[in-house]
């Protein structure tokens, strides 16, 4: 049997000095690999009791081959590559990292929103190309003059609505839960309506779901065709969320007038991706969530929470009940 251990199965972060400074101080051993695929799972967190896990999949086939694994930590918020009924069977608790970044994703989905409306990237290329004029950026509409449409108002949707509104823009969410806004003053400036009526009335849409298998594909040709013509698309959520070709068309043919995406189906986005020819489409690889500090607060959360997991301590963040 394999001497137990907290593995890092994957992580693409430029060094690991944090993690390494908590399992050292508890006097924990660890390795770590850089798994991509449910057999590297397998081959690598034999004698695991815990994981800190970036984009690795745990599946059925994962947990049911690794008996002694007690807990899976996500570095980061999404959990939609862990399997977690799965998990729940093997008795495994999977756990993330709640709200390391919301300001960060929030302010990047504002960059990205403001960077589209002000044609920010068109303009730059023109000036390098030698062309000083705006008149190949009309038209630009005043944003107090937009409605922001916001799909998911938890944690990043709410901080984000909260910044378009402070900028003079009226904004229309929807929330398939929605008991933490009611009487909460500082949201009441949301009108709350139904998903299609965001999708239908927003001069801006932007995502901020959790991806759930049900909410794959939320958007697709039917309801990019609902959006206003010359509408504005955003999503830093995750990509699984879009359907890639049918925004491809809806830019290429004209009727969204421009779309910025931090997160792709696949990741990195692959290079016959129709989204890569598409026009006016600003796209930046998974990096909303990066700060110094929220790169910082988030690995040395995710160790402590693997350590708390390793000694079979109760976790701070569990996503799913055991
Ligand atoms: N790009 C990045 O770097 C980055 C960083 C952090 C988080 N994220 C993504 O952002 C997501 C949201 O993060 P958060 O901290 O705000 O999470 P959160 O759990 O606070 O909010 C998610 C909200 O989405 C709602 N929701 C779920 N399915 C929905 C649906 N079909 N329609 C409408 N609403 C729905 C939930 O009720 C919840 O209020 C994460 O799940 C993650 O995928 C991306
Ligand atoms: O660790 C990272 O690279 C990021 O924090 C992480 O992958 C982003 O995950 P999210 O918060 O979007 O779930």
């Amino acid at each position: 049997m394999a001497d137990a251990l907290i593995v890092i199965t994957d992580c693409n972060h430029i060094n690991i000095d944090a993690e390494k400074a908590v399992f050292e101080a508890a006097g924990i051993p660890w390795k770590l690999f850089q798994c991509r695929t449910e057999d590297d799972l397998i081959a690598n967190c034999q004698g695991a009791v815990a994981a800190c896990n970036q984009r690795a999949p745990f599946t059925e086939k994962v947990f049911a081959a690794l008996p002694e694994l007690k807990m899976v930590v996500r570095y980061g918020d999404g959990v939609d590559n862990v399997d977690l009924e799965a998990a729940t069977r093997h008795g495994v608790q999977v756990c993330n990292v709640p709200d390391y970044g919301t300001s960060e994703v929030a302010n990047h989905a504002l960059a990205m929103m403001l960077a589209i409306t002000r044609k920010i990237c068109q303009a730059n290329e023109q000036v390098r190309e030698g062309r000083w004029t705006y008149r190949e950026m009309v038209p630009i509409q005043h944003l107090s003059n937009m409605t922001i449409g916001v799909i998911g108002l938890g944690r990043i949707g709410l901080a984000f609505a909260k910044r378009v509104h402070a900028l003079g823009c009226k904004v229309i969410g929807f929330d398939i839960f929605t008991e933490h806004l009611k009487g909460d003053p500082e949201s009441s400036f949301i009108e709350l309506t139904s998903e299609d009526d965001v999708i239908e009335r927003a001069d801006l849409l932007s995502l901020h779901c959790s991806l759930n298998s049900q909410d794959a594909g939320l958007m697709n040709a039917k309801t990019f065709a609902k959006m206003k013509p010359g509408a504005m698309f955003i999503n830093v959520t995750r990509g699984g969320l879009v359907d890639e070709k049918a925004l491809a068309d809806a830019l290429n043919s004209g009727h969204l007038s421009a779309a910025a995406l931090d997160v792709t189906a696949k990741e990195p986005l692959p290079m016959d991706s129709p989204l890569r020819s598409a026009p006016n489409i600003l796209i930046t690889p998974h990096m909303a969530w990066y700060s110094v500090q929220a790169e910082s607060n988030l690995k040395t959360r995710c160790a402590e929470e693997a350590v708390r997991g390793f000694r079979g301590e109760k976790p701070r963040n569990p996503v799913n009940k055991l």
